[in-house]
């Protein structure tokens, strides 16, 4: 019998075979849920059906999607407020036991869950694995920190004998839950976690694109013995998420998506009263490397941030900046990684980068390779688009890099969601900074550095929310809560706190303060 293992995005290679057999086993079970009908519960005229199907196989059919009607969102709004009552009114010592029941059946469900998203959005089955562990560690962190925190109740100083005065942090209400199709069961559970935890009722809105993995976790909540009614899901497109937004009843909300969906958001989100909203957008994340660098670690580091979820993680690099002297060496050591990627059916074992999300993700490939070629760069690696080649029905591209092109050029600033990053030399590590920061971007960043002067450099002036040194398992990705909390500066993030961290439960709750005077 192998050691149990435990997957995050750091693993690096899989050689558990229990673990295999176990996720093969859940590729059967998901394919028997293939092909499902999904609207909201009890909506009486939900929107024309909306087929989603496989990124790596289009003719597989993975749900029938019909987007809740105007009618369903207020109802579900409704109805998380009503169930949110009692839910506000429970001791937390009470709600705490509930949600970890949660995080264990999501963690027992793993390999069904995992495979189906492998067939849903593309990921590769440690990715996929990976993401149904984070969403359930989501619950269980957010469960710890409430905990540590003593409910986050405490008694102040006094002024008088007779006066006391509590700090008491207390639920909203009802909080939206906007989530994006890349980490579709840990990006809806993460928020919806830290909301329920909190003493608030959640409406999901999960992306089209990984509306059945959403459902499936919305289930597995109910199943767990979450109270009725605390948990609404409304699937559809952007017009069910603007409903969302523009409904009144809704107490605070989290957005996870694109900068111009957020920005979106952020200002459509107005009523009578400020409420909060919290927005986590995308990255355009640099690598640095230094002369001083092993240039094996970080080609390996970088890889894995360009070609992971075939570079559709908000995280993935997609620049990176290196010392003119090892320029050319690290050039042809990272063109030779990525060229080496497998790149495949994502059920299979051996994939590391599966298909991208539609023919839209292939079309901004291929128009940004064309792009870099016209503009006088060299595609070093990659630069092919696999669609409709031998044993690539799905939307499949090469992970590509890119050299060669001026540091103004477009491919340094666009957000392209696709497996490709651009490299350019720099003279020092003052430059490489100074181009790292100059974008609307702070997601993350990644350094591979030698001397602990550069070091202590790039961590005093980096601009992003989440770094990276000398980390091979990724070079800008693969956070995990409770080690690395996740969130963005500037244009990729709002609130400054960080999921997976030490602040974000608290975002979802306002404090009071309770002053009783006796006697
Ligand atoms: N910072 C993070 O933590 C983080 C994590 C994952 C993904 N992302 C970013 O998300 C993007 C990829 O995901 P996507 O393609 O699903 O993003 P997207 O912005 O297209 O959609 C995200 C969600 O928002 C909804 N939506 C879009 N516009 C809306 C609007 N105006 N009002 C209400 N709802 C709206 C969508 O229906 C979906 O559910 C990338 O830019 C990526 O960097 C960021
Ligand atoms: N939390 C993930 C990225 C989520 C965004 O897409 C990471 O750290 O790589």
């Amino acid at each position: 019998m192998s050691e149990p293992y435990k997957v995050t995005y750091a693993t690096l290679t899989a050689d558990n075979e229990d673990l295999h057999t176990a996720y093969e086993a859940g590729v059967d079970v998901a394919k028997s849920w293939l092909g499902a009908e999904i609207s909201a519960p009890g909506d009486p005229d939900p929107g024309d059906p909306v087929d989603v199907v496989s990124p790596a196989d289009p003719s597989v059919l993975v749900a029938r999607v019909r987007a809740a009607s105007p009618g369903a969102v207020e109802a579900a709004v409704e109805a998380a407020r009503t169930a949110g009552r009692d839910w506000a009114a429970t001791p937390w010592q009470d709600r705490l036991p509930v949600l970890r029941a949660v995080a264990d059946l999501i963690s027992e469900r793993a390999n069904e869950l995992a495979a189906l998203m492998t067939i849903e959005v593309g990921k590769n089955r440690l990715e996929a694995l990976g993401d149904v562990e984070e969403a359930a560690v989501f619950f269980r962190y957010y469960c710890d920190q409430v905990e540590k925190n003593g409910g986050f109740e405490a008694k102040m100083e006094q002024l008088s004998d007779t006066e006391t005065t509590r700090s008491v942090l207390r639920p909203h209400g009802v909080w939206g839950v906007i989530s994006p199709f890349n980490f579709p069961m840990a990006l809806a559970a993460g928020p919806a976690a830290a909301a329920l935890v909190a003493g608030n009722s959640v409406v999901l809105k999960p992306s089209v694109q990984g509306t059945h993995v959403a459902w499936k976790l919305y289930e597995t909540m109910l199943e767990a013995g979450l109270p009725e009614g605390l948990m609404q899901i409304l699937p559809g497109g952007d017009d069910v998420g603007k409903a969302l937004v523009a409904n009144p009843g809704i107490d605070g909300l989290t957005f996870t998506g694109s900068y111009t969906g957020g920005r979106a958001v952020m200002d459509a989100f107005r009523g009578d009263y400020p409420r909060p909203v919290i927005t986590e957008m995308g990255g355009k994340n640099p690598t640095i490397v230094t002369a001083s660098a092993d240039l094996d670690a970080a080609a390996k580091g970088i890889t894995r941030s360009i070609a992971g979820a075939s570079g559709q993680k908000c995280s993935a690099c997609s620049r990176v900046y290196v010392d003119a002297a090892v320029h050319d060496e690290l050039v042809q050591t990272l063109g030779k990684a990525v060229s080496e990627v497998v790149v495949g059916d994502p059920l299979e074992r051996a994939t590391f980068c599966g298909p991208v999300i539609d023919a839209e993700a292939v079309e901004r490939f291929r128009s940004a390779v064309e792009h870099a070629r016209e503009a006088g760069g060299t595609v070093v690696a990659g630069g092919e688009v696999l669609q409709g080649a031998e044993g690539h029905p799905g939307y499949f591209v090469q992970p590509t890099l890119i050299s060669g092109l001026p540091t103004d050029d477009e491919l340094f600033s666009t957000e392209l969601f696709v497996p490709l990053a651009v490299v350019a030399p720099v003279d020092s590590l003052d430059e490489a900074l100074e181009r790292a920061n100059d974008t609307v971007f702070g997601l993350t960043a990644g350094l591979f550095a030698g001397e602990q002067d550069e070091i202590d450099r790039f961590l005093a002036q980096i601009e992003a929310g989440v770094v990276y040194v000398n980390r091979p398992a990724g070079a800008t990705t693969g956070a995990w809560p409770g080690v690395q909390p996740f969130g963005g500066w500037k244009g990729s993030g709002s609130s400054g706190k960080a999921g997976g961290g030490l602040h974000y439960v608290q975002l979802f709750m306002r404090e009071q303060s309770q002053t009783v005077v006796t006697g």
